[in-house]
């Protein structure tokens, strides 16, 4: 018997008024893979994100994550069940050291298992640990104000990690950084997810980063699955390469 997937999602669907953001949506994301989801403007991925972390109430189809259908829960619920997520504008207590920072969100975490006694300090190690994983421990006692950005993108990483999640829904999450730090942040989300089997799905404009780094790859248009597979099969596709063109937006098929 094979063990049910991370996440599974089923006719997810939203409508605004006339315009239906997602239709019918449907797809499976396994503990340490890495899911990109992409497509033009206005194509429905943060829609989806924002059904997928309880944000937004779906108005039709299913969402189990861990076995668990969580369609309609209220987002805290959600990320008790273990689902984290980074956004694309970074959200960090700019005064605070980049330790405080993660000791604050493990704190968090600890207080949402009902577990806290005692204050953040009490998981500097745990914090420091966290750091190291994600190449930020020389900058520990740094306040995160005056990090650069690609280092607030790490820590932005820590700090999801810091919840210990099983899957993680990333925003364009190497967006806004110079091509050399993209890459190795990417990679580090990658050596991330497949070594702690955290499920990520990740949303991304620069189709160089998706194609490098994703397992697999879907694809939305206007709130529809377009296709779905390999990255080679998704680069290949007749269908996704005319959305793109569509829109102005190129990548190099054969590349
Ligand atoms: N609150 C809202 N009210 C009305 N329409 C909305 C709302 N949010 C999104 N939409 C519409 O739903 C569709 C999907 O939008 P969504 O933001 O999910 O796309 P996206 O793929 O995340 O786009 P982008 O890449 O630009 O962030 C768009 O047509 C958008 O205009």
């Amino acid at each position: 018997m094979s063990a049910a997937p991370l996440l599974q999602v089923r006719g997810l669907t939203k409508r605004y008024g006339g315009v239906t953001a997602v239709a019918d949506v449907g797809f499976d994301l396994a503990a340490g893979e890495l899911l990109a989801m992409v497509g033009p403007n206005g194509a429905g991925k943060t829609t989806c994100f924002n059904m997928l972390n309880g944000q937004l109430a779906p108005d039709g189809g299913t969402v189990r994550i861990a076995g668990i259908d969580t369609a309609g829960l209220p987002p805290r619920r959600i990320w008790q069940i273990g689902v984290g997520r980074t956004f694309q504008i970074a959200a960090t207590f700019q005064s605070m050291t980049v330790s405080e920072n993660v000791e604050t969100a493990l704190l968090s975490h600890a207080g949402r298992l009902g577990s806290v006694f005692g204050r953040a300090h009490a998981f500097r190690a745990e914090a420091e640990a966290l750091l190291e994983r994600v190449g930020l421990g020389p900058l520990a006692g740094r306040p995160a104000g005056i990090l650069a950005y690609g280092d607030v993108k790490r820590l932005e990483l820590a700090l999801a990690l810091a919840s210990r999640p099983r899957l993680l829904l990333m925003d364009e999450p190497a967006a806004g950084m110079a091509p050399r730090e993209r890459v190795a942040l990417m990679r580090l989300v990658a050596q991330t997810a497949r070594s702690g089997t955290i499920g990520v799905l990740f949303t991304e404009h620069d189709m160089d980063v998706v194609f490098e780094n994703a397992d697999r790859v879907m694809v939305l248009d206007r709130g529809r699955l377009i296709a779905e597979g390999s990255p080679a099969a998704v680069r290949s596709d007749p269908e996704v390469q005319a959305v793109y063109l569509g829109k102005g937006l190129t990548y190099e098929a054969g590349a």
